[in-house]
């Protein structure tokens, strides 16, 4: 195919614009229909009917409040699996604490309805995060409003334990006066490992010291000098676990941490250690701790969380006289609840809205600021991906996916995760009943095998608009129209931003320029005079508006590409017509 020339422009009649689809999902009201009998039109939630919350464990009023004033609010506590998979198809959304399991029955019962799951507190581990992505779902935590009462709570069980308060108040209440058993241990100058050093862990340790302990601190990932800056020092688990007075257990529930206190570790403590735990309970091997206290390695062990919530009520280690423990109470203070449900209730409500999570854990964060720049950017992303793989001739076989993005920006001040998953939305969903929004977009194309590279082309100038422009070029497929190969042999698309509105501007090796709403009409032709009207006549004479048409041709009285906008879909006899033109040598049509 011979090289690009000059393109001429018509336009006739102006754009409307377009909205960014990050977080866009099926309509409301179709929970009951199969992914694939659900029409292929996104809406943005707030646009449409009331989305539906549901909060199946008690959440703070402010949040509730705030939530109330933007969704149906469902508060429904106690809710069995079985309940909870019933429901969850009539809602747009899930706010949980940690006494929910949303597994990924959930996620499949919600048949594609459940946008955002909210966790009103840190850890979410009771939250299959695999099964939200590859469902599109979102998962927010509220990860800061309960830190500081996670760590009153930690020093509360420090301190109650190394005085036995808890037993010596059930000895006074049962008339005993037993203050020779009572006698307990100091705290100044012992050591305590703080293990895991993050927001919990370091106000502890924190406070500890304000306590006049020696505090260490294990975390393979924290940074020296954040533990130095509170005159912590960090060491190695074994350093930790082997010279503490007092151990303190901070970590999330991971495959690394799962029963990381086991029989082998509790040998290496010393003897007479105490355990304290407001993280998760299956960090701890609770059979091996009851037989540590028992063989007099632990002497004490105060703990607010277990592996199965609540414990058993014959559990051994609950029953322990030398165990201390709270019903999960980490976070249960009037002031961090309150702040909790308003910190989730907001990242909820803003994510039903579509706007970019700052505390999302299952998908990329892009900030507010870039969103807003981004989101015409966003919608060219979509759509030349869309096109790109209707120009594929049997659309399945894409596999290679080549984008090009030129800017006049650094290479770090342009964020394209949000574009790469859009394009990717564009090429996947055409062709498939997946669907797919910034969540799952990676997850997805990894799945169907779809490999999609980014190149950088960085262009001299001002740098005022993030980019100039993109390009979807998909390789080893045959196109059903063929000046969409380029002079490489890639089928290619590139588009940019005028004014706020995403167009066309290259087809193969064809400069055109046409808006990108509404559908398209590809033609190839032999460039003579007539050829805009004889099509445009067609489709007046059956009300198809045409919204902007563009002719990108080899040399005057060559090949040409005519690019045609339409708002309307041309019936199928009009599009014959079309090909039926005699200097039209091939065409297309495609849906935007
Ligand atoms: N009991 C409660 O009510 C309550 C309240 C709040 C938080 N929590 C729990 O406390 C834990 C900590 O919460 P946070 O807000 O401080 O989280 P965080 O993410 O700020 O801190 C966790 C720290 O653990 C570290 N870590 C990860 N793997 C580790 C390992 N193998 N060994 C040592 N450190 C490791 C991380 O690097 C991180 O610094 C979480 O499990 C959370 O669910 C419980
Ligand atoms: O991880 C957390 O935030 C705490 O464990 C609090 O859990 P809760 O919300 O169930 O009290």
């Amino acid at each position: 195919m011979a090289a690009s020339a000059s393109s001429a422009i018509l336009k006739l009649s102006s754009p409307s614009t377009t909205t960014a689809t990050w977080l866009r999902h099926r309509p409301l009201g179709l929970s009951s229909l199969s992914l694939r009998d659900q029409p292929r039109r996104f809406i943005v939630l707030s646009m449409d009917a009331k989305p539906t919350i549901l909060v199946s464990e008690k959440l703070g009023e402010a949040g509730l409040n705030l939530l109330k004033e933007f969704a149906n609010v469902d508060c429904s506590y106690n809710l069995s699996s079985e309940e909870l998979c019933t429901k969850i198809s009539l809602c747009d959304a899930l706010i949980v604490r940690s006494g929910t399991k949303v597994n990924r029955e959930v996620f499949e019962s919600s048949a594609g309805r459940l946008k955002v799951v909210g966790r009103a507190g840190v850890g979410i581990d009771n939250v299959d995060l695999a099964a939200a992505t590859e469902h599109g779902c979102l998962v927010v935590n509220a990860p800061t409003a309960n830190t500081v009462a996670a760590a009153e709570h930690g020093i509360a069980l420090l301190t109650s334990m190394a005085r036995n308060i808890a037993q010596a108040d059930a000895s006074v209440k049962a008339g005993k006066w037993e203050r020779n058993k009572y006698v307990g241990v100091s705290l100044v100058g012992k050591t305590l490992a703080v293990m895991g050093f993050g927001k919990v862990g370091s106000e502890v340790a924190r406070r500890a010291k304000g306590l006049g302990m020696h505090v260490i601190a294990h975390d393979p990932y924290a940074p020296a000098d954040r533990a130095h800056a509170i005159g912590v020092e960090l060491v190695s688990f074994d350093m930790a676990i082997s010279t503490a007075d007092f151990i303190s257990l901070h970590m999330p529930l991971t495959a690394a941490t799962s029963k990381i206190l086991n029989d082998e570790n509790f040998a290496k403590m010393k003897k007479g250690v105490r355990i304290i735990n407001v993280a998760r309970g299956g960090v701890i091997d609770e059979e091996a701790l009851v037989k540590a206290i028992d063989a007099g390695i632990v002497a004490q062990a105060a703990l607010d969380v277990f592996t199965v919530e609540p414990p058993p009520k014959d559990s051994k280690l609950v029953q322990h006289e030398n165990v201390i423990a709270t019903p999960h109470l980490g976070a249960s203070t009037m002031e961090a609840q309150e702040g909790v449900a308003i910190e989730i209730a907001e990242a909820v409500v803003g994510a039903l809205k579509g706007e970019l999570a700052a505390t999302a854990v299952n998908a990329p964060m892009v900030p507010a600021q870039v969103l807003t720049e981004l989101k015409p950017y966003v919608a060219l992303a979509e759509k030349l991906g869309r096109l790109a793989v209707q120009l594929v001739a049997g659309g399945d076989g894409v596999k290679t996916v080549k984008v090009t993005y030129a800017s006049a920006r650094a290479p770090d001040d342009l964020d394209t995760r949000l574009l790469r998953a859009m394009i990717t939305k564009g090429l996947i969903e055409p062709i498939s009943s997946v669907f797919v929004n910034l969540v799952n977009a990676d997850f997805t194309a990894k799945q169907r095998g779809l490999r999609i590279t980014e190149e950088r082309i960085i262009l001299d100038g001002s740098p005022e608009n993030p980019l100039e422009s993109v390009k979807v070029q998909i390789a080893n497929v045959e196109s059903k129209f063929a000046s969409a190969i380029s002079d490489s042999g890639e089928v290619t698309v590139e588009g940019r931003v005028k004014d706020g509105i995403p167009h066309l501007t290259k087809v193969g090796s064809f400069e055109v320029d046409v808006s990108l709403e509404g559908s398209l009409i590809l033609c190839r032709q032999v460039d003579q005079p007539g050829m805009i009207g004889k099509v445009g006549s067609i489709l007046g004479e059956e009300n198809v508006n045409v919204s902007f048409m563009s002719v990108g041709r080899i040399a005057p009285r060559k090949q040409a590409v005519m690019a045609i906008g339409v708002d309307e879909e041309p019936s199928k006899q009009s599009l014959k017509r079309i090909g039926e033109i005699s200097a039209v040598e091939e065409f297309v049509y495609l849906k935007l």
